[in-house]
């Protein structure tokens, strides 16, 4: 089997991706924020307080005639930004791009963070990090990926997301008109959870390549490109009027400054993120401040390669033993 899913920028600063997923009898319409940093399928739902609930779509599972709780079950999670989540488990029937997986763990929200309930276009989210990391206590359970992966041509899911429009999640199949060149398969450490790799260097603009191990994690559900400070230093060093403002959380500049674009080595290949791409947006909307979607990852205590980074690329996650993930340019 293979399947094939949109995924929406939620506004022209491509801050989320959203994805459509029914759930349940009759099927229940979502949009959902794929997320490989993390492994819970969670939604916006009938348990969660309506004065938390501010535009959302639900997940009604006493509407669903599949739906089953998963009695005595509950989850709770807390993200490295500190938004956070947590509630109950139902098992229903859960369909991404024509897969369904039969008996999917559904975890609706009893309570959500006050940055989930601004997020209007986010309905909830699906973890495609490793199983392990599923915070569903008793018993832990599997992500979407895990429950169909077996089932598919390929083990496989990969991610062409885009700058300002629809990309798409594609399951079970590469598809080779969404890329040019070679694929580059690197090793995936899964013990953290996360898709972990390690990057071989880095260029600014048109400078030289500097070769240096920078392990990461390839996170779609994080907007930007979090990485080691003497790597973000040297590229503001070259922004007209950049400075690391403690008010905004980081590298802001004048949106009129022209950036360098950036690019990150995968063994011998090259992925180069357009400039664009990198003036992130605006601190406020209007401002002629902007903020950088190339930012510190000391305060973040992993380094990340956000959707800034994954929308330069075409990324396979390969779910087969050993794992590994492939960066092809587009
Ligand atoms: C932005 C950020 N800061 N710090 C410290 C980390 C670890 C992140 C990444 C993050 O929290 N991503 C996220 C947030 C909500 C839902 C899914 N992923």
């Amino acid at each position: 089997a293979t399947g094939s899913a949109a995924a929406e920028p939620i506004d022209e600063s491509d801050q989320a991706y959203i994805t459509p997923v029914t759930i349940g009898t009759p099927p229940q319409t979502l949009e959902l924020d794929v997320d490989t940093g993390s492994s819970d399928l969670w939604v916006f739902s009938s348990h969660t307080p309506p004065s938390q609930i501010h535009g959302q779509q639900i997940y009604s599972p006493n509407k669903s005639s599949t739906a089953k709780l998963l009695e005595g079950h509950t989850w709770s999670i807390t993200y490295g930004d500190g938004s956070a989540s947590r509630g109950n488990v139902y098992i229903d029937n859960f369909t991404v791009g024509g897969l369904t997986a039969e008996k999917q763990a559904v975890q609706c929200a009893q309570q959500v963070s006050a940055s989930f309930t601004r997020e209007t276009h986010v309905d909830g989210l699906i973890g495609l990090g490793f199983s392990t990391l599923n915070t569903v206590s008793p018993k832990s359970q599997l992500t979407f990926f895990d429950n169909v992966k077996s089932g598919l041509d390929s083990p496989v899911f990969t991610a062409d997301l885009k700058h300002g429009a629809a990309g798409t999640y594609d399951f079970g199949f590469v598809d080779k008109a969404k890329y040019s060149g070679e694929i580059t398969y690197v090793p995936v450490n899964p013990d953290p959870g996360y898709w972990a790799f390690n990057s071989s260097g880095y260029a600014i603009g048109s400078g030289k390549f500097s070769a240096s191990a920078i392990t990461g994690i390839a996170d779609t559900g994080t907007s930007l490109l979090y990485l080691p400070t003497a790597i973000v230093t040297a590229y503001y060093r070259q922004v007209e009027g950049a400075t690391n403002s403690r008010t905004y959380g980081g590298y802001v500049f004048p949106c009129s400054s022209s950036l360098p674009s950036f690019t990150f080595g995968v063994a011998d290949a090259r992925i180069t993120i357009p400039s664009a791409y990198i003036n992130y947006a605006p601190i406020t909307p209007g401002s002629s401040t902007c903020f950088g979607g190339l930012q510190s990852s000391s305060g973040v205590g992993i380094n990340i390669f956000g959707d800034v980074a994954l929308k330069a690329a075409f990324v396979v996650f390969n779910g087969g033993s050993p794992p590994t993930i492939g960066w092809a340019q587009k």
